[in-house]
Protein backbone atom coordinates (compact mmCIF):
# COMPACT_ATOMS: atom_id res chain seq x y z
CA UNK A 1 0.00 0.00 0.00
CA UNK A 2 1.47 3.69 -0.65
CA UNK A 3 1.24 5.53 1.68
CA UNK A 4 2.06 9.41 1.59
CA UNK A 5 5.61 10.26 2.57
CA UNK A 6 6.28 12.31 5.98
CA UNK A 7 9.42 14.02 6.66
CA UNK A 8 9.40 15.55 10.19
CA UNK A 9 12.02 18.01 11.82
CA UNK A 10 12.48 17.66 15.50
CA UNK A 11 14.29 20.84 16.50
CA UNK A 12 14.19 19.83 20.67
CA UNK A 13 15.44 22.39 22.91
CA UNK A 14 17.22 24.49 19.78
CA UNK A 15 16.88 27.62 17.98
CA UNK A 16 16.34 31.65 19.16
CA UNK A 17 14.01 33.50 17.57
CA UNK A 18 16.10 34.80 14.46
CA UNK A 19 17.46 31.36 14.19
CA UNK A 20 14.25 29.37 14.06
CA UNK A 21 12.91 32.36 11.79
CA UNK A 22 16.01 32.07 9.48
CA UNK A 23 15.74 27.77 9.34
CA UNK A 24 12.14 27.75 8.92
CA UNK A 25 12.30 30.51 5.77
CA UNK A 26 15.16 28.15 4.58
CA UNK A 27 12.68 24.89 4.84
CA UNK A 28 9.97 26.64 3.54
CA UNK A 29 11.80 27.54 0.29
CA UNK A 30 13.40 23.78 -0.23
CA UNK A 31 10.34 22.30 0.53
CA UNK A 32 7.98 24.38 -1.98
CA UNK A 33 6.23 22.61 -4.40
CA UNK A 34 6.66 19.14 -3.55
CA UNK A 35 3.67 17.49 -3.87
CA UNK A 36 4.59 13.67 -3.31
CA UNK A 37 5.65 14.25 0.36
CA UNK A 38 4.54 15.96 3.54
CA UNK A 39 6.88 18.08 5.85
CA UNK A 40 6.80 18.89 9.13
CA UNK A 41 8.55 21.18 12.29
CA UNK A 42 8.35 20.89 15.54
CA UNK A 43 10.20 23.75 17.01
CA UNK A 44 10.38 24.89 20.76
CA UNK A 45 7.29 26.60 21.89
CA UNK A 46 8.72 29.89 22.46
CA UNK A 47 8.90 29.87 18.34
CA UNK A 48 6.11 28.19 16.92
CA UNK A 49 4.17 30.90 16.52
CA UNK A 50 6.83 32.55 14.61
CA UNK A 51 7.86 29.39 12.68
CA UNK A 52 4.24 29.24 11.74
CA UNK A 53 4.16 33.11 10.44
CA UNK A 54 7.30 32.55 8.61
CA UNK A 55 5.73 29.40 6.48
CA UNK A 56 1.97 30.82 6.59
CA UNK A 57 0.91 29.64 2.59
CA UNK A 58 3.27 27.00 2.42
CA UNK A 59 2.24 23.39 3.11
CA UNK A 60 4.51 23.03 5.75
CA UNK A 61 3.03 21.68 8.93
CA UNK A 62 4.03 22.71 12.59
CA UNK A 63 4.11 20.55 15.36
CA UNK A 64 4.74 21.35 19.00
CA UNK A 65 6.90 18.78 21.08
CA UNK A 66 4.63 17.62 23.97
CA UNK A 67 1.15 18.58 24.67
CA UNK A 68 -0.63 18.05 27.86
CA UNK A 69 -4.43 17.09 27.74
CA UNK A 70 -6.64 19.82 28.99
CA UNK A 71 -7.47 23.17 27.45
CA UNK A 72 -6.28 25.31 29.99
CA UNK A 73 -5.27 25.26 33.93
CA UNK A 74 -3.34 25.36 36.78
CA UNK A 75 -0.40 22.91 34.65
CA UNK A 76 2.60 24.77 35.26
CA UNK A 77 4.91 24.10 32.70
CA UNK A 78 2.57 22.53 30.14
CA UNK A 79 1.59 23.30 26.62
CA UNK A 80 -2.44 22.88 25.66
CA UNK A 81 -3.68 21.86 22.44
CA UNK A 82 -5.57 24.75 22.18
CA UNK A 83 -2.40 26.98 22.55
CA UNK A 84 -0.70 25.02 19.81
CA UNK A 85 -3.59 25.37 17.54
CA UNK A 86 -3.75 28.96 18.47
CA UNK A 87 0.18 29.45 17.33
CA UNK A 88 -0.78 27.85 13.83
CA UNK A 89 0.39 23.30 15.05
CA UNK A 90 -1.93 20.75 13.58
CA UNK A 91 0.17 17.99 15.57
CA UNK A 92 2.26 17.13 18.33
CA UNK A 93 4.99 14.79 19.02
CA UNK A 94 4.26 12.73 22.36
CA UNK A 95 6.11 9.91 24.07
CA UNK A 96 9.80 10.99 22.57
CA UNK A 97 12.54 8.81 23.98
CA UNK A 98 13.82 12.29 25.99
CA UNK A 99 10.42 12.24 27.61
CA UNK A 100 10.48 9.00 28.45
CA UNK A 101 13.68 8.96 29.59
CA UNK A 102 14.58 12.30 31.37
CA UNK A 103 11.62 13.12 32.43
CA UNK A 104 10.16 9.88 33.46
CA UNK A 105 6.81 10.40 31.66
CA UNK A 106 5.34 7.07 32.01
CA UNK A 107 2.76 5.01 29.84
CA UNK A 108 -0.39 6.14 31.56
CA UNK A 109 0.71 10.29 30.84
CA UNK A 110 2.06 9.78 27.76
CA UNK A 111 -1.76 7.94 26.80
CA UNK A 112 -3.39 10.75 28.40
CA UNK A 113 -0.80 13.12 25.85
CA UNK A 114 -2.43 11.21 22.98
CA UNK A 115 -5.95 11.14 24.09
CA UNK A 116 -5.97 14.64 24.80
CA UNK A 117 -4.02 15.61 21.37
CA UNK A 118 -6.96 13.92 19.02
CA UNK A 119 -9.76 15.19 21.98
CA UNK A 120 -8.77 18.75 20.49
CA UNK A 121 -8.11 17.21 16.82
CA UNK A 122 -4.05 17.82 16.94
CA UNK A 123 -2.43 14.67 15.26
CA UNK A 124 -0.29 12.55 17.46
CA UNK A 125 3.25 11.91 16.61
CA UNK A 126 4.14 8.93 18.84
CA UNK A 127 7.19 7.28 19.82
CA UNK A 128 8.90 3.99 20.26
CA UNK A 129 11.85 2.79 20.69
CA UNK A 130 14.12 0.88 22.85
CA UNK A 131 17.42 0.83 24.59
CA UNK A 132 20.40 -0.56 23.71
CA UNK A 133 20.51 -2.68 26.82
CA UNK A 134 16.58 -3.69 25.70
CA UNK A 135 18.22 -4.60 22.08
CA UNK A 136 20.79 -6.69 23.41
CA UNK A 137 18.72 -8.59 25.76
CA UNK A 138 16.52 -8.80 22.80
CA UNK A 139 13.47 -7.33 24.76
CA UNK A 140 13.06 -4.87 21.42
CA UNK A 141 9.33 -6.40 20.58
CA UNK A 142 8.33 -6.69 24.00
CA UNK A 143 9.02 -3.06 24.25
CA UNK A 144 7.67 -1.98 21.68
CA UNK A 145 4.55 -3.91 22.27
CA UNK A 146 4.05 -2.40 25.56
CA UNK A 147 4.36 1.42 24.24
CA UNK A 148 1.98 0.69 21.75
CA UNK A 149 -0.64 -1.39 23.48
CA UNK A 150 0.02 1.08 26.79
CA UNK A 151 0.11 4.45 24.85
CA UNK A 152 -2.40 3.94 22.61
CA UNK A 153 -5.34 2.32 24.81
CA UNK A 154 -8.96 4.00 24.47
CA UNK A 155 -7.12 5.03 20.96
CA UNK A 156 -10.76 4.76 18.39
CA UNK A 157 -10.29 3.13 14.74
CA UNK A 158 -10.87 6.24 13.23
CA UNK A 159 -8.43 8.21 15.63
CA UNK A 160 -5.91 5.72 14.61
CA UNK A 161 -5.70 6.24 11.00
CA UNK A 162 -5.48 9.70 11.81
CA UNK A 163 -2.36 8.99 14.31
CA UNK A 164 1.38 9.02 13.36
CA UNK A 165 3.84 6.28 15.14
CA UNK A 166 7.95 7.29 14.60
CA UNK A 167 9.85 4.01 16.14
CA UNK A 168 13.15 5.80 17.43
CA UNK A 169 15.65 3.33 18.84
CA UNK A 170 17.34 5.23 21.84
CA UNK A 171 20.54 3.76 20.94
CA UNK A 172 20.49 5.33 17.65
CA UNK A 173 19.42 9.03 18.62
CA UNK A 174 21.79 11.76 18.08
CA UNK A 175 24.92 8.81 18.30
CA UNK A 176 25.24 8.76 14.37
CA UNK A 177 24.43 5.06 14.89
CA UNK A 178 21.51 4.25 12.72
CA UNK A 179 20.02 1.53 13.11
CA UNK A 180 20.61 -0.83 9.33
CA UNK A 181 17.77 -0.61 7.02
CA UNK A 182 16.97 -4.31 7.92
CA UNK A 183 16.68 -3.32 11.89
CA UNK A 184 14.63 -0.61 11.11
CA UNK A 185 12.45 -1.92 8.51
CA UNK A 186 12.18 -5.41 10.96
CA UNK A 187 10.53 -2.95 13.87
CA UNK A 188 8.51 -1.28 11.35
CA UNK A 189 7.09 -3.98 10.41
CA UNK A 190 6.40 -5.67 13.66
CA UNK A 191 4.68 -2.29 14.45
CA UNK A 192 2.31 -2.24 11.45
CA UNK A 193 1.36 -5.88 12.02
CA UNK A 194 0.75 -5.48 16.00
CA UNK A 195 -1.43 -2.02 15.01
CA UNK A 196 -3.39 -4.32 12.25
CA UNK A 197 -3.94 -6.89 15.70
CA UNK A 198 -4.43 -4.09 18.17
CA UNK A 199 -7.28 -1.98 15.29
CA UNK A 200 -7.95 -3.12 11.76
CA UNK A 201 -5.19 -4.28 9.15
CA UNK A 202 -6.71 -1.74 6.79
CA UNK A 203 -5.70 1.21 9.36
CA UNK A 204 -2.76 -0.45 10.80
CA UNK A 205 -2.30 -0.38 6.47
CA UNK A 206 -2.62 3.86 6.25
CA UNK A 207 -0.79 4.50 9.53
CA UNK A 208 2.51 6.26 8.22
CA UNK A 209 5.40 5.21 10.90
CA UNK A 210 8.70 7.21 10.69
CA UNK A 211 11.99 6.02 11.94
CA UNK A 212 13.94 8.35 13.69
CA UNK A 213 17.52 7.93 14.78
CA UNK A 214 21.06 9.72 13.13
CA UNK A 215 18.76 10.24 9.68
CA UNK A 216 20.78 12.05 7.70
CA UNK A 217 21.12 13.21 3.60
CA UNK A 218 23.57 9.72 3.30
CA UNK A 219 20.91 7.15 4.52
CA UNK A 220 17.83 8.50 3.82
CA UNK A 221 17.53 7.13 0.19
CA UNK A 222 18.00 3.54 1.34
CA UNK A 223 16.15 4.17 4.76
CA UNK A 224 12.68 5.75 2.84
CA UNK A 225 13.14 2.58 0.18
CA UNK A 226 11.89 0.11 3.17
CA UNK A 227 8.36 -0.85 2.73
CA UNK A 228 7.47 -0.55 5.76
CA UNK A 229 9.21 3.39 6.01
CA UNK A 230 6.76 6.12 5.35
CA UNK A 231 9.27 8.88 6.53
CA UNK A 232 11.69 9.64 8.87
CA UNK A 233 11.46 12.03 12.58
CA UNK A 234 14.97 14.07 12.07
CA UNK A 235 16.86 15.65 14.97
CA UNK A 236 20.20 16.88 14.32
CA UNK A 237 20.19 17.06 10.92
CA UNK A 238 16.95 19.26 10.71
CA UNK A 239 18.98 22.14 12.08
CA UNK A 240 21.07 22.51 9.36
CA UNK A 241 19.17 23.25 5.97
CA UNK A 242 20.69 22.74 3.66
CA UNK A 243 21.15 18.70 5.26
CA UNK A 244 17.08 18.98 5.68
CA UNK A 245 16.60 19.91 2.52
CA UNK A 246 18.32 16.95 1.06
CA UNK A 247 16.47 14.63 3.48
CA UNK A 248 13.36 16.34 2.30
CA UNK A 249 14.07 15.69 -1.34
CA UNK A 250 15.12 11.67 -0.70
CA UNK A 251 15.23 10.02 -3.84
O1 LIG B 1 13.20 13.34 17.24
C1 LIG B 1 14.23 13.06 16.63
C2 LIG B 1 15.08 11.97 17.06
O2 LIG B 1 15.25 11.94 18.42
C3 LIG B 1 16.31 11.73 16.24
O3 LIG B 1 17.36 12.61 16.59
P1 LIG B 1 18.72 12.54 15.75
O4 LIG B 1 18.34 12.67 14.31
O5 LIG B 1 19.52 13.72 16.22
O6 LIG B 1 19.35 11.23 16.04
Amino acid sequence: MKRRPLLAGNWKMHTTVIDACQLAAAIGKCSAGLADRDVLLAPPYTVLSEVAHVLQGSDVLIASQNVCWEAEGAFTGEISPTMIKSAGGTAAIIGHSERRQIFHEDHAIINKRVLGALAFGLIPVFCVGETLEEREGEKTFEILEEQLREGLAGVSLQDMGKTVVAYEPVWAIGTGKTASKEQAQEAHAFIRKLLAEMFEKNIADTVRILYGGSVKPDNVDELMAQTDIDGALVGGAALDADSFCRIINFI
